[in-house]
């Protein structure tokens, strides 16, 4: 039996394919490669030493799904796959809704067909918009002030109403705050396609001086320095959440949700901080104007996930700052660097 991983190629998703080889599961990868790149299932296969089942495929697409159904043993979903650039869905609202929510629908009718019961599903910390109170827990409200927030919200919702049809599945919606940081090997990491929206990849681009400041956007919030607050969460801690939430879902019949974070806040001076002394690398920035819809300050209280997964976050920025770095200078051009040789081992 395997454990199919949908937008496994991507960047949260690799690191748990990592994870979840390393812990004995078979994975197949079902990705569109709309956000991602092929190197990165090689890169995959050469951490784990293992070949990986790969299925070039959109979620949109309903008969292609159902013949990975029909051509593997699934035990349970790890759902990943969709878009996320949040300032974009405001700009192409029916893309968003479209991949996210009709992919999803499509993905749980297949399931569904094929008598597979079992998801994990990639929420995100952007339901709560601006936060009822902090640290954020699971009962906060739920407000999120885009598009992209709400394509996370409706799956949500229906996925607890599909458990309430039938209580045989099993579901856990799992909200990640900001992951960043990347494997330790170097090999696998964020690839941001063009100018970055987050401010790691930013950053990680201004120290490799592919671009030139770094735009703070806005010192005027009221935090400890000004600038914006946000729960930074390693993305292999993040991974290894995955591992957690899905011995649960696969023993258990419910439908449950939890933060995963660190339950630290952190500033944008604070990350640049913690960046330049873990890598020696100066940040140049700007402060510009805040970012329409950024809110001020974001952490989780991640109890819950510690309580009932036995999960909890183990690494701090600094590493998360030492790893989003090596990830970067290994690979000036993300997946399009050097892959040859990484892959012939004569690089690492
Ligand atoms: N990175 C974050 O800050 C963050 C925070 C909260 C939640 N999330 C959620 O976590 C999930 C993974 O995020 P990520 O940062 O790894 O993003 P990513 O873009 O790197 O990975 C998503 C993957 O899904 C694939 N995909 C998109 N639409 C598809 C479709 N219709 N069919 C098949 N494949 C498709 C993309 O090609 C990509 O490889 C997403 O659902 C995202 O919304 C991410
Ligand atoms: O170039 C930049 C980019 C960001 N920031 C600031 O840095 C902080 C973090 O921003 P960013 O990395 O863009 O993260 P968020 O805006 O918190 O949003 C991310 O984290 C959310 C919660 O997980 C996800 O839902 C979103 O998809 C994801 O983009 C905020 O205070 C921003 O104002 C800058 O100052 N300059």
């Amino acid at each position: 039996m395997a454990i199919l991983i949908t937008g496994g190629a991507g960047y949260i998703g690799s690191h748990t394919c990592v994870e979840l080889i390393q812990a004995g599961y078979d994975i197949i990868i079902v990705d569109n490669l709309s956000n991602s790149n092929r190197e990165s299932v090689k890169r995959i296969e050469l951490i784990s030493g293992k070949k990986i089942l790969f299925y070039q495929i959109n979620l949109l697409h309903q008969t292609d799904i159902e013949i990975v159904f029909l051509e593997n043993r699934i035990e349970a979903v790890i759902h990943f796959a969709g878009v996320k650039a949040v300032g974009n869905s405001v700009k192409e609202p029916l893309q968003y809704y479209q991949n996210n929510v009709t992919g999803t629908i499509i993905l749980c009718e297949v399931m569904k067909k094929f008598n597979v019961n079992k998801m994990v599903f990639s929420s995100s910390a952007t339901v709560y918009g601006i936060p009822e109170f902090l640290p954020i827990r699971e009962n906060c409200k739920t407000n999120p002030t885009n598009p992209y927030g709400r394509t996370k919200l409706m799956i949500e919702e229906m996925l607890r109403d599909l458990y309430i049809s039938n209580n045989e599945w099993s579901i856990t919606i799992l909200r990640y705050f900001n992951p960043i940081g990347a494997h330790k090997s170097g090999r696998i990491g964020e690839d941001a396609n063009g100018i970055p929206n987050n401010l790691m990849p930013f950053i990680t681009k201004v120290a490799a001086g592919k671009l030139q400041t770094l735009q703070i956007y806005g010192d005027c919030y009221p935090t400890i320095d000004g600038t914006g607050v946000r729960d930074y969460i390693h993305v292999v801690d993040l991974a290894k959440g995955h591992l957690k939430a899905l011995e649960k879902t696969l023993s258990t019949s419910s439908v449950e949700t939890y933060n995963i974070g660190t339950g630290e806040g952190n500033s944008v001076f604070e990350l640049i901080t913690a960046f330049e002394s873990a890598t020696g690398v100066r940040i140049p920035y700007k402060i510009t104007n805040p970012r329409p819809g950024d809110i001020a300050i974001s952490y989780a209280d991640p109890s819950k996930a510690k309580q009932e997964l036995g999960w909890q976050a183990e690494m701090g920025i600094e590493e998360m700052c030492e790893d989003a770095w090596r990830w970067q200078s290994n690979n000036p051009d993300g997946y399009l660097s050097n892959a040859a040789e990484l892959i012939s081992g004569k690089k690492s």
